[in-house]
């Protein structure tokens, strides 16, 4: 690739490492680095490379349009109208990331100004991987994130050249790597060069060879926390009974009952109708529904849930009159009067005594004194 400026100037070594400060080490004759023109280079390389990831995406969705709805096959005139990926090396993100970025250049053509061959991106990642055993392991690999060779001069070693220019910088094995959504002519030329061919699967883009898991250290492989121990999480019964306690704070005098003991059945607690089931008194926060119409199923349930309230006040009312705690008898006796016509359910009728047998004496003083 070559550029209408002095590449030998510009980039004097025959490989040249960049990080995100674009600059290209040693400055020519004296001068800043020209950043805009390393810019430019970065950036058309960026775009040939994403090109290749272009023309693979289209022929792959080409064939998929073709075999599935061949009367549909749609012609692709541009990446941005098919939302297609940006390219994946600019000099914007090499500024904005903490990846190295390896090129190669050919000082001898363009009339001696030079030519840029290839370039290979690398960068550490943390990656969620599953071993051969599908254990899921934290790592931080030295990932492969971006390599292309000019079409014209591919196979002929310069790839090879700037792979293990980056292996030795890196001090790392190829093995010890990840490689992002590698390309067939990637996977082969590692296969070649490397003996990289057996992959152990994943769930993202990235793919491992075998080595990469025995060859690393236990600090560089963190098993993922496994999933927090049921002891941890509070149980839903525990929540529950919490919920339990807080309905039973919020349960109006005198059904309400301290500790333990079995209560009323919970009918639709989350229903305003429900609790008022329950009841002695009104409840204080406003209907959660708007009214229902005469006659309707909804209307006919709260009717008879006011009569059931009205009678748990005149039952209230009533045990009032008593001058010492009630005891069972005496309150199935006032159950039974407010309640006829109504009968309540025996479950409910138990549940009641029982709940009033355990309130505390101190309880059963204000409830003898609780006004109607
Ligand atoms: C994580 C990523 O970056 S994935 C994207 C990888 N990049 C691409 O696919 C872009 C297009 N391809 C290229 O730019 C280059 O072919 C590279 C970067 C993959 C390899 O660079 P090269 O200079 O061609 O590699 P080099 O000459 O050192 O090695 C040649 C070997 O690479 C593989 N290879 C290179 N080109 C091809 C090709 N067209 N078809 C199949 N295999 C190929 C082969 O194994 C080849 O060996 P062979 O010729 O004996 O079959």
């Amino acid at each position: 690739m070559d550029f209408p400026f002095d590449v030998n100037a510009l980039f004097p070594e025959r490989i040249t490492v960049l990080d995100n400060s674009l600059s290209a080490g040693r400055k020519a004759h004296g001068r800043p680095d020209p950043l805009l023109q390393i810019s430019t280079v970065i950036d058309e390389l960026g775009k040939a490379s994403s090109k290749v990831i272009i023309t693979v995406f289209l022929s792959l969705q080409m064939s998929v349009s073709v075999c599935h709805h061949v009367m549909c096959v749609c012609v692709c005139v541009s990446p941005q109208a098919q939302q297609l990926p940006a390219p994946i090396t600019s000099a914007a993100k090499l500024q904005a990331n903490r990846h190295h970025l390896y090129l190669l250049k050919d000082g001898e053509q363009n009339g001696g100004r030079g030519v840029i061959v290839g370039f290979l991106k690398v960068g550490y990642k943390k990656l969620f991987l599953l071993d051969q055993r599908g254990a899921h392991l934290e790592t931080e690999p030295l990932c492969v994130l971006d390599f292309y060779v000019t079409e014209t001069l591919q196979r002929h070693g310069y790839g090879l050249q700037l792979f293990d220019f980056m292996l030795k910088h890196k001090r790392v094995e190829p093995e010890q790597m990840a490689y992002d959504r590698p390309s067939p002519k990637f996977l082969s030329f590692l296969e070649k060069h490397y003996d990289l061919k057996s992959s152990v699967p994943q769930v993202n883009n990235f793919v491992v060879f075998s080595g990469f898991f025995q060859s690393r250290s236990a600090v560089q492989l963190r098993k993922v926390p496994p999933k927090k121990p049921e002891g941890e999480i509070k149980p839903y019964s525990l929540m529950e009974r919490e919920v339990v306690r807080q309905e039973q704070r919020a349960l109006p005098w005198p059904f309400i009952h301290p500790a333990g003991p079995p209560h009323s059945p919970r009918l639709l607690p989350s229903s305003p109708q429900s609790r008022s089931l329950s009841v002695g008194s009104s409840p204080s926060r406003a209907p959660l529904r708007p009214a229902a119409a005469p006659g309707t199923p909804s209307s006919q349930l709260s009717d008879s849930c006011r009569a059931k309230r009205t009678s748990h006040q005149g039952l209230v009312a009533r045990s009032n009159l008593y001058s010492r705690p009630i005891n069972s008898r005496e309150l199935r006796q006032l159950l039974a009067e407010e309640q006829n016509p109504l009968k309540l359910p025996d479950h409910i009728l138990k549940a009641r005594l029982c709940s009033f047998r355990h309130l505390p004496p101190q309880r059963k003083i204000m409830y003898r004194n609780r006004p109607p």
